[in-house]
């Protein structure tokens, strides 16, 4: 359905990308998150394919058709993309009814389609209000069914939880996916949440310094991440550097980067009781109470500092701890 094609933009005539030699499909249907920390380019992109930049390198197509490129370039209102922002841009002098009409001007019983719209997002009786007189949560409802009204082919939101308190962000999440899956509709979701990428995301694009770094299913993002980076985007992770294996006597290949997962590290009272490949002492410096859990702060030997967590209550000043080869996660150096 969209097909991104060795997409470059530059800012600065070419010195630094923010989006760079970036290329992926979408099929029809599909809800795909894109994560990845400020500046890594995420609004950038869903602009290019919005239309609202031009890119300097590859192109952009829906279905068999290119919307952009070096030699054509489809206007943004001729591409049948829906946007919703985080900032909710409905106009204050237009009523939530007149907001969701905008836009419908070519649509044959466009009144019926605005209130089927206002229905849909449960706001059937606010019609006559203006966007002062809705709560945050209210208005970025509204901005969806004004996006969603002219039956847009891809529907863009760009972080529209971010202005809204973590409570309602979840349940609002939850309400406008659920909307969203009703219609149909392919979607591209910009967040720096990764939690909310694993709610509601079929696929999850993560962008780093404007490159695409890997995009996958939810378990393959947490089984096999393509990086150091990605691995600690999806769980605590431990880089096992040079200190680590030394200290755990766990030699790994010099040409890869290690880590493991601080839920596949073994606390233990004592060596016998351990049972994994590569074992080392720790000291306990801070016991800290998670709910049910324990959260440690170790020192080895070496001077190096872990946190791990567990379930013990009765762990002593000097412990076990360890892991086993099959959990060790192995990237190319980064
Ligand atoms: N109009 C612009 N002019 C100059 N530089 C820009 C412009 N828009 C974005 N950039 C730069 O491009 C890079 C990517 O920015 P972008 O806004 O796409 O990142 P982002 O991942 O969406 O960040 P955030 O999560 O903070 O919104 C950044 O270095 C940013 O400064």
């Amino acid at each position: 359905m969209l097909t991104i094609n060795s997409l470059s933009k530059s800012f600065d005539k070419g010195r630094n990308y923010a989006i760079e030699n970036v290329s992926f499909t979408l099929k029809a249907g599909q809800v795909c998150a894109i994560v990845g920390e400020s500046g890594s380019g995420k609004t950038t992109l869903v602009r290019l394919i919005a239309g609202l930049e031009r890119p300097d390198h590859g192109s952009i197509a829906m279905g068999d058709k290119i919307i952009a490129s070096l030699d054509k370039f489809v206007q943004p209102e001729k591409r049948k993309i829906g946007l919703v922002f985080q900032e909710y841009a409905l106009f204050p002098h237009l009523t939530i009814f007149e907001n969701v009409l905008y836009g419908l001007s070519k649509m044959k019983d466009k009144k019926s389609r605005a209130q089927e719209m206002l229905d849909l997002v449960g706001l059937s009786e606010m019609g006559q209000r203006y966007p002062h007189q809705l709560s945050g949560g209210q208005q970025q409802r509204v901005a969806l069914a004004r996006a969603l009204a002219p039956e847009p082919s891809l529907l863009i939101l760009d972080e529209p939880f971010s202005n809204l308190d973590t409570m309602l962000r979840t349940q609002l999440r939850n309400e406008v996916f659920d909307i969203i899956k009703k219609t149909g509709v392919t979607v591209l979701f910009v967040t720096h949440d990764t939690q909310d990428a694993l709610s509601v995301a079929d696929e999850i694009l993560i962008l780093q310094n404007g490159k695409v770094i890997q995009k996958d299913v939810a378990t393959n993002l947490y089984v096999k991440p393509n990086t150091l980076y990605v691995a600690s985007l999806f769980g605590s992770t431990v880089h096992i550097n040079k200190n680590l294996q030394n200290a755990f006597r766990c030699p790994l290949k010099e040409t890869c980067c290690h880590a493991i997962r601080n839920d596949k590290i073994i606390v233990s009272p004592s060596s016998a009781e351990a049972d994994c490949e590569y074992l080392t002492t720790a000291q306990v410096i801070k016991k800290i109470q998670l709910g049910d859990s324990i959260q440690l702060v170790l020192k080895l030997e070496s001077g190096e500092q872990l946190t791990v967590m567990t379930q013990d209550k009765n762990i002593a000043d000097t412990i076990y701890i360890g892991f086993n080869s099959k959990d060790i996660l192995e990237f190319e150096q980064e």
